[in-house]
């Protein structure tokens, strides 16, 4: 985390360009990695935080990595989150592995009506404790808690996991957006206390925090049915095909058409069809270097 706009931060909307140099909009920057087994809503649930709004329709895997930024405020101190969503394939993982390291802090999803997704968290923990740091901060969420018709795994297994790893838990719904919000504002209280401490300050534990302030399925209605926010569709991907050499702008504008990420079709193919998504699959390849790039600066002595 640093207290100066970070150098890799530059894609989306909040540039801080359009401030003065001297008065960022905002006092610290976190880097935040979304993961978890494919399906289990990592895209959506970034998009509600973003935006607002939940994507609707046909399940498109993500290829790649890409992230967002959003600026909340917690108790006057403007944080800054860039937040990463990673691909939950399997043929994916050596790309996001090299984006643990620098990472602050986790989301770790799995899906309440697959089971597969939750027995896979104990492999995600050991990822997480092979590539990211020793010290980041780790907050399990068990999504689609809407869909209590389909459920396969009681709230009370997601609590006892937590607890076993010691990392803060809750249900929640990229749909209704039930506990979105709250997750990204207990790891910008953690990071603001961490990057603060200060001997006279009250001490914050996050799993209380989140203990004291999560909603649970059925206990209001705005938890359990989509709130008035748009619902959109996956964005068309009509962007023209890029000339040789990308600029910064020319990703950052494909980012914004294409939503959040360069997405395929669930598939076994290594790469996406030319015919069933825009972008060929060279292109694909590329989009990983360019999105690479900054991170290595960022590290470099
Ligand atoms: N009912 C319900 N559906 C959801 C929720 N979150 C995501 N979905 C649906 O689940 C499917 C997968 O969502 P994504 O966000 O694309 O999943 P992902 O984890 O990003 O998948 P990868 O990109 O392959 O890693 C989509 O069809 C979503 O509409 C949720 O909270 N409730």
């Amino acid at each position: 985390m640093t207290g100066t706009p970070g150098a890799a931060a530059t894609r989306d909307g909040e540039a801080p360009e359009r401030s003065p140099p001297c008065s960022p909009s905002y006092d610290l920057t976190g880097k935040v990695m979304l993961l978890g087994d494919s399906g289990v809503g990592k895209t959506c649930f970034l998009i509600q935080f973003k935006d607002g709004a939940f994507l609707s329709g046909t399940f498109i895997a993500t290829v790649g990595i890409d992230f967002r930024n959003k600026v909340v405020t917690v108790d006057g101190v403007r944080v800054k989150l860039q937040i990463w969503d990673t691909a939950g394939q399997e043929r994916f993982r050596s790309v996001t592995h090299a984006y643990y390291r620098d990472a602050q802090a986790l989301l770790l999803l799995y899906d309440i009506t697959n089971k597969s997704s939750f027995d896979n968290i104990r492999a995600w923990l050991t990822e997480i404790h092979e590539y990211a740091q020793r010290d980041v901060v780790i907050m399990l969420l068990g999504n689609k808690a809407d869909v209590s018709s389909e459920r396969v795994i009681r709230s009370e297994d997601g609590e006892m996991l937590a607890r076993e790893y010691g990392v803060p838990f809750m249900e929640t719904s990229a749909k209704t957006g039930m506990n979105v919000e709250l997750a990204f504002l207990a790891i910008a209280k953690e990071l603001k206390y961490r990057a603060g401490r200060q001997a006279e300050e009250p001490s914050f534990q996050i799993r209380d925090y989140v203990e004291s302030q999560k909603k649970r399925p059925g206990c209001c209605p705005s938890c359990d049915s989509p709130g008035p926010g748009r619902q959109p569709q996956r964005p068309t991907r009509t962007q023209p095909a890029p000339s040789d050499l990308i600029s910064s702008e020319r990703l950052s504008q494909w980012g914004e058409s294409w939503g959040t990420q360069c997405t395929a079709p669930r598939s076994s193919r290594p790469y996406p069809s030319a015919r069933s998504f825009s972008a060929s699959p060279g292109r694909v390849k590329y989009l990983y270097v360019i999105l690479m790039i900054p991170n290595d600066i960022e590290r470099a002595p």
